[in-house]
């Protein structure tokens, strides 16, 4: 039934009340998630190269570097850590981190500077204060630190980061506005409490509406900017070059940055400061503007929305829309650009660190997984320094198996959702449901049910092996063999970021794991989670990096 109406259906039913107003209303309305019909179509193609097999390449790099950034912190962190032990000095709080939290760190770093072209310093952040909340928060913390860090100086891509993390704080059930919580129970009572709530807002309202502002006032800017320069170059006969390439936000830097004013993009303002890309990030390949004002950096996702916004399809990357045949490309407008450069980073950004931060559990909790992990990456990746290319990715066929069952277990999209569209009734299972009635699709319990899955309780990797004797037998059974495993949702409204997300995913714990290893910390067994819009390790992963190699 769930697979039936995943396919047949293709609305999602939208409960989170949405408080914006005026302009950013627009923004939060146009993105691919809430769209439909006709503008859905329009959009899912204008998305669709982002993750076309060149793009993702191009990724690469990227993510290998982050991880290993990351990476190489902790390892420097349990060094240091053990040589305090060793001197017999206070180890001051030790080795362990928050593993969920620094997953956050990195991979909102890789779709943060992928989507916006600037790096968003999110990895390298030292403090841990107010981690482990057991809010389910931590995560959205790291933004708001890196936040009070980089205000007014270097603080950027961290301002744009900690924004990330308000939103996602500040719309969760447990932290967010009064208002937003009756409107979910009451929705009926939206048209009266939305005037109210920016009349007499409550803080965690204004944090909130202060953060969509702030992404979406982004976009506004680089695109201002953007379109002087096309409109200079225009003149020159340049418009559209920016120089080739891709930089790696997380190779090190070479020149210092820039500092540049604090920006702020209250509601209303149309964002008209100056945007300063990062020096060593995906921005640092941005054509700079007159006056130090950075311009898009091409490849980003940003930029291969503009290249909508002209109508064409094309970004100064050159790449071709591949969607759907029949779509008209329409030019996006700039409230649609700037609600698809946000919804990027919002669907990728935490779904993708709880998938590994749940992947790194099951691996500390099975010591014959990692055991063949280990052996795996060892394998494909032999040099010291070595990180996966994009000729490792097919070697790296267990390491994705761990992620494909993690996935199963605990997949952090743990619902979606569908709704009967206006005049319609759909018939499923022997029950009729009316328009507008909202559907919910767990996948959570579809992935454990042991009608279909065999040892459905068990991690087992082999499962999505094809190599393994035990494949055959660990298959799911009956009817509901198919889409059995649905961690990124179903039929033409499956996540269109899925292969970006097992790349990155795998990767990341291919490069992870080259060096380290990660012993859970006492009382994480068995794992606690919390289930809100996502579902998460319930106040992180404590964990004790483990270095393999000595330093
Ligand atoms: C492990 C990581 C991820 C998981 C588990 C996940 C899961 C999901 C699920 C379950 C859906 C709803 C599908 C449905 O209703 O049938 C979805 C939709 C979506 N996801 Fe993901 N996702 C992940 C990563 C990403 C990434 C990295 C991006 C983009 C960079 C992304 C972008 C989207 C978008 C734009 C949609 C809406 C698609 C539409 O409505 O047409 N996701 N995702």
């Amino acid at each position: 039934m769930q697979r039936q109406v995943g396919f047949k259906l293709r609305a999602h039913a939208l409960l989170d009340p949405d408080f914006t107003r005026g302009r950013y209303h627009r923004v939060i309305l146009t993105n691919l998630f809430r769209a439909n019909g006709s503008t859905w179509r329009q959009l899912r193609a204008a998305w669709q190269p982002a993750f076309a097999p060149a793009s993702l390449a191009g990724y690469l790099p990227l993510m290998t570097g982050c991880a290993d950034q990351l990476a190489r912190r902790l390892e420097a962190k349990a060094t240091a850590a053990a040589g305090a032990t060793a001197s017999g000095a206070t180890a001051g709080g030790g080795s362990s981190v928050d593993m969920w939290r620094e997953l956050g760190g990195m991979t909102l770093q890789v779709v943060g500077s992928t989507a916006y072209g600037v790096d968003f310093h999110s990895i390298n952040e030292e403090d841990q204060a107010g981690s482990g909340s057991g809010s389910g928060s931590a995560i959205a913390t790291a933004g708001a630190t890196a936040a009070a860090k980089g205000r007014g100086d270097d603080g950027y891509g961290k301002q744009l980061a900690a924004a990330c993390g308000q939103i996602f704080r500040y719309t969760s059930s447990a932290h967010g506005s009064p208002y937003l919580r009756v409107a979910m129970l009451f929705p009926e009572l939206r048209r009266l409490l939305v005037p109210l709530a920016h009349t007499l807002p409550d803080k965690r309202f204004a944090i909130l509406m202060q953060a969509r502002n702030r992404l979406s006032g982004a976009v506004f800017q680089l695109m201002d900017s953007w379109k002087q320069q096309h409109i200079a170059a225009a003149g020159s006969g340049a418009a559209g070059k920016g120089s080739s390439g891709k930089a790696d936000a997380c190779q090190p830097s070479t020149s210092s940055p820039t500092a540049h004013p604090h920006t702020d993009f209250d509601a209303g303002s149309d964002g008209t400061g100056s945007a300063r890309q990062s020096s060593n990030g995906v921005g640092a390949a941005a054509t700079s503007g007159r006056g130090g004002m950075a311009g898009v950096a091409p490849g980003s996702f940003l930029d291969l929305m503009l290249g909508h916004r002209q109508g064409g399809g094309s970004g100064s990357g050159g790449k071709k829309a591949e969607g759907e045949e029949g779509v008209e490309h329409a030019p996006l407008t700039d409230e649609q650009v700037a609600g698809q450069v946000q919804l990027f980073i919002l669907a990728g950004y935490e779904t993708t660190a709880n998938a590994l931060a749940f992947a790194v559990y099951c691996i500390a909790t099975h010591p014959e997984v990692e055991s063949r992990l280990l052996r795996e990456v060892d394998d494909v990746l032999p040099g010291s320094d070595q990180l996966p290319g994009e000729s490792d990715l097919p070697r790296l066929a267990y390491t994705e198996a761990v992620v494909n069952e993690a996935l199963r277990l605990f997949p952090p999209a743990h619902l979606t959702s569908r709704v009967v569209p206006p005049g319609e009734t759909l018939t499923v299972g022997g029950f009729n449901i009316p328009a507008g009635i909202p559907i919910f699709l767990p996948m959570y319990i579809a992935h454990r049910d042991p009608a279909v899955w065999p040892r459905a309780d068990v991690f087992l990797p082999e499962r999505f092996l094809h190599s393994s004797p035990l494949y055959e037998s660990l298959q799911p059974r009956g009817a509901a063999q198919q889409h059995a495993h649905a961690p990124f949702g179903y039929g033409s409204r499956m996540c269109i970021g899925y292969k970006f997300a097992m790349q990155e995913a795998k990767v990341a714990l291919a490069t992870l794991y080259r060096r380290l290893t990660f012993t859970l910390e006492p009382g994480q067994q068995p794992l606690q989670v919390e289930a809100s819009l996502t579902m998460a390790p319930r106040g992180g992963l404590r964990v004790t990096p483990v270095p393999r190699r000595k330093l």
